[in-house]
């Protein structure tokens, strides 16, 4: 299977299930406080696609006051785009246009601001998503409308959904809705989060590996209960193999008292030839320094050779300046925060000074 990024749909919708009215103004949905959450969103991703109906109707700029802009994208059968489009003319970030093969000599003369890309004929959305990863697209934030979210749910490439009701009804049954009638993946996604925002609700959901990746997360973040008293980071951690299952665990202070999580965990499996494929869970940043041992846990996990780091907190300069998470980037390791779990970590490890912890779901 090719390459793919991230990818995270988005949408606000109303009671009935609709993204917006049938009149010619766009129907804000959102709360303010919720539209500046999705500022953040935006910020946080490389790039941002909507479908061309969403720019024919609203006519978006899709930036961000929060971060840098978004690349942002496009896709399109027809080829019906306005050039003038606030897409287009808005925001210094490359802005790309998916078309299938025969339009895209045509569109690439009529769109002089945006790339337009060849997206197979007949389009492929697989094809779009290797090409946008091969354009060093990681994290791709999908804002809809209807028929977008209907085709990325079906086609199974949806890692994250950040769902917003709104509270009030739109009562016409040819407004958009959130997705369409189409064959949809089974089963249950994890829910990850739920937050008020004034008058709306965010659902954060997950599926796939994100939802396996929060589940062990959560797991580990468990096992720092079993942690003895301490006046140092309370951690647990776990390594799983390539399949998900649990190859070793371990917590801070296992076996004495300067034991680290990562190392207890990883002294249990030697050279176990699993390692090359596995994933570490910490309920921490691993440590880029200690005074108590020689070896720090981002020495171990480079050591023992795991491709694959997921952690919750950022370890904050209690003690030190940790570069645990950028060290284990730069030498080619896949790293990924969950960020939504330190609140629960740093409940655990609220003995230490200055740390508080908001309450936690
Ligand atoms: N509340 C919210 O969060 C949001 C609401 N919206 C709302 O959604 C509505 C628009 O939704 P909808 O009408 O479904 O339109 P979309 O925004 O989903 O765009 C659909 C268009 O995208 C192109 N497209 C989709 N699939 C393909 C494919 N496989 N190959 C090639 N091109 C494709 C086609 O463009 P073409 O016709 O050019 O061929 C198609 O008409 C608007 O009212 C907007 O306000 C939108 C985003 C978020
Ligand atoms: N109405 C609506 C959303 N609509 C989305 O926001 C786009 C407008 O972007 P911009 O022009 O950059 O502000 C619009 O085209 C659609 O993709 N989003 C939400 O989170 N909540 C909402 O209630």
């Amino acid at each position: 299977m090719s390459k793919r990024p991230y990818v995270l749909a988005s949408a606000a919708m109303s009671l009935d299930g609709r993204l917006d009215d049938t009149s010619d103004t766009r129907l804000l949905l959102s709360s303010s406080a919720d539209f500046t959450r999705v500022d953040r969103v935006r910020g946080s991703v490389d790039a941002i696609l909507v479908g061309a109906n969403t720019i024919r109707a609203d006519n978006p700029r899709l930036l961000s006051a929060s971060g840098p802009d978004p690349v942002k994208v496009t896709l399109t059968s027809t080829g019906n785009l306005d050039p003038d489009a606030r897409f287009f003319t808005t925001g210094d970030a490359a802005k790309l246009v998916y078309a299938p093969t025969p339009l895209v000599p045509g569109l690439t003369e009529r769109l002089p601001r945006a790339t337009v890309a060849d997206a197979g004929d007949p389009f492929d959305l697989h094809r779009m998503l290797a090409d946008l990863a091969a354009r060093g697209i990681g994290r791709l934030m999908v804002e809809g409308g209807e028929r977008v979210h209907t085709m990325f749910f079906t086609e199974d490439v949806v890692d994250e959904l950040h769902l917003v009701v709104a509270p009030l009804f739109v009562g016409d049954e040819h407004a958009p809705r959130f997705v369409g009638p189409g064959k949809y993946p089974q089963g249950r996604m994890l829910l990850a989060e739920v937050r008020q925002l004034e008058d709306v609700v965010l659902l954060r959901y997950l599926t796939g590996q994100a939802a396996k990746d929060h589940a062990r997360l959560r797991e580990a973040v468990a096992l720092a209960d079993n942690c003895p008293p301490s006046t140092t980071f309370r951690v647990g951690a776990i390594v799983t193999d390539a399949d998900d299952r649990v190859l070793a665990t371990g917590y801070s202070g296992e076996t004495d008292p300067h034991d680290h999580a990562e190392e207890v965990a990883l002294a249990k499996l030697g050279d176990d030839p699993g390692l090359a494929t596995a994933t570490i869970y910490s309920s921490l940043e691993p440590c880029s320094s200690r005074t108590s041992r020689p070896k720090s846990c981002t020495r171990h996990i480079l050591e023992a050779g795991i491709p694959r780091i997921v952690f919750a907190w950022r370890e904050p300069a209690v003690f030190v300046d940790c570069v645990g998470a950028e060290t284990l980037r730069a030498a080619g390791r896949e790293v990924i925060e969950l960020p939504e779990l330190a609140d629960l970590v740093k409940h655990t490890n609220s003995h230490l000074p200055g740390v508080t912890a908001e309450p936690t779901s």
